[in-house]
């Protein structure tokens, strides 16, 4: 179970990204946190596991605070917090098998880690991971040589070999075409169910949100701005969370959708 209690983050600049936000994610459940760009759902997301330091409040993963822990804890509390990131944070040189093996790295010293010798039973996870995620067969090719859909599923394995208690994604979807998109969705709701862990997903596409997720959390201005299950996303609640937004609801025309009409029709007229 992971609580969020009154998290603030205020950046160096004065941008005040959150402000006393409170959420608790817990059992095989994915969340999906939407809202306008530059609401701090990435911010939210990054001082989970303390990439983006919290200015205050509580992270609580199982009992452990882990805005208390110190650098060498933290990075042992970190393995128990899978990540998946926007532009997969692979090492493009070093093949699929050791981009997903390096999720177990902070279990091995730094010998072991330069001899690749990992324990067989993370080997053996590794090769049924990438069977679960689509790729099986994949192990030695080169992250460089992957699609962008392919690279993600890497990104997924590496998360999920770390056997963690929470899986933590950072627009997973953003880089990636609609179908593809899906594919990640489905997979990571599916893990959620099979590894029996919490997913919070960081999402800009609404319809995806609604289509995979079990809950969804607006967040409006740093604040929490709804809270429900995908059914009770009416019109009113999402008018609430993209209230000063005009561009990233999929589906709903924005600033930039309009000027670029208007310039398309000024050319035409030229
Ligand atoms: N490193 C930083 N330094 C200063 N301000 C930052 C930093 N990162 C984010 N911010 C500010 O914090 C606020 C929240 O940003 P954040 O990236 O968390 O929003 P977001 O909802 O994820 O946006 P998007 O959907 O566009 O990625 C914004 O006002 C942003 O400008």
């Amino acid at each position: 179970m992971l609580s969020i209690e009154n998290l603030t983050k205020v950046y160096p600049t004065g941008d005040r990204a959150l402000e006393n936000v409170s959420l608790e994610i817990g059992g095989r459940e994915t969340t999906a946190i939407i809202g306008p760009s530059g609401a701090g759902k990435s911010t939210l997301i990054r001082c989970i596991n303390r990439l983006t330091e919290p200015t205050s409040g509580r992270i609580v993963l199982d009992g452990t605070d882990v805005t208390s822990l110190n650098k060498k804890e933290l990075r042992k509390a970190r393995l128990d917090m899978g990540m998946v990131f926007q532009e997969y944070n692979l090492v493009e040189r070093l093949t699929v098998m050791e981009n997903v093996l390096s999720g177990r790295l902070g279990e091995v010293n730094t010998w072991q880690a330069f001899r690749r010798q990992f324990p067989p039973d993370a080997v053996e996870h590794a090769y049924d991971t990438l069977e679960t995620v689509g790729l099986a067969g994949f192990e030695d090719k080169r992250a460089d040589e992957l699609s962008g859909g392919q690279r993600q599923r890497v990104g997924i394995a590496r998360a999920v070999v770390q056997e963690p208690k929470i899986l933590l994604a950072d627009e997973p979807t953003s880089s990636l075409d609609p179908e593809t998109s899906r594919a990640v969705m489905e997979l990571l709701t599916d893990i959620a169910e099979a590894e029996n862990i919490p997913v919070l997903i960081n999402i800009h596409e609404v319809d995806l949100a609604v289509e995979y997720a079990d809950r969804i959390v607006g967040i409006t201005d740093g604040e929490v701005s709804f809270e429900g299950e995908p059914d009770e996303l009416v019109e009113e609640a999402e008018d609430r969370i993209y209230r000063s937004d005009s561009v990233s609801k999929t589906g709903r025309k924005g600033n930039d959708d309009e000027a670029l009409d208007n310039l398309g029709t000024e050319l035409r007229e030229i």
